[in-house]
C-alpha cells in the first residue's frame, strides 16, 4: 500500500469531502456528534468490527455523544486508499445513525 501524494492525494481527498486533511500527520480527521452515548458507542462498534475485518484500524476518541476519528496508514507512513475506503464506510455508518459533524 503506497502513501498518496500529489494528484492522487487530491483525487482521494475529493472522495471524502466531510473529512479534513491533516498535513502534519498525513491523515484525515472527522469529528462526529451522535444523539447520545449509546449511539456513539454503536457507531464505534460497527466501525470496530469492520476495521477488524479489513485489518485497518482508526485512531479515535469518544466523549459521551462525540467521536473523533483520525485515519492514516501506519505501515505506509501516511494516507493510503485503505484510509479513504474506511472513511467512506464510516460516512455511511454515521449517516445511518443520524450523526452530525461536531
Ligand atoms: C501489522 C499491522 O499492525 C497490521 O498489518 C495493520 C493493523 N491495522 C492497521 N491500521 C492502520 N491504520 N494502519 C496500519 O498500518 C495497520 N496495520
Amino acid at each position: 500500500m503506497t502513501k498518496l501524494e500529489g494528484a492522487a492525494l487530491t483525487a482521494a481527498l475529493a472522495q471524502v469531502p466531510a473529512w479534513t486533511f491533516d498535513a502534519q500527520r498525513h491523515a484525515i480527521r472527522r469529528a462526529l456528534r451522535l444523539a447520545d452515548f449509546n449511539a456513539a458507542f454503536g457507531l464505534m462498534t460497527r466501525v470496530a468490527l469492520e476495521a477488524e475485518r479489513r485489518n485497518h484500524h482508526p485512531e479515535w476518541s469518544n466523549v459521551y455523544d462525540r467521536v473523533d476519528i483520525v485515519l492514516t496508514t501506519h505501515d505506509a507512513g501516511g494516507l493510503t486508499e485503505r484510509d479513504i475506503a474506511l472513511a467512506r464506510f464510516i460516512d455511511a455508518a454515521a449517516a445511518a445513525l443520524g450523526a452530525r459533524d461536531a
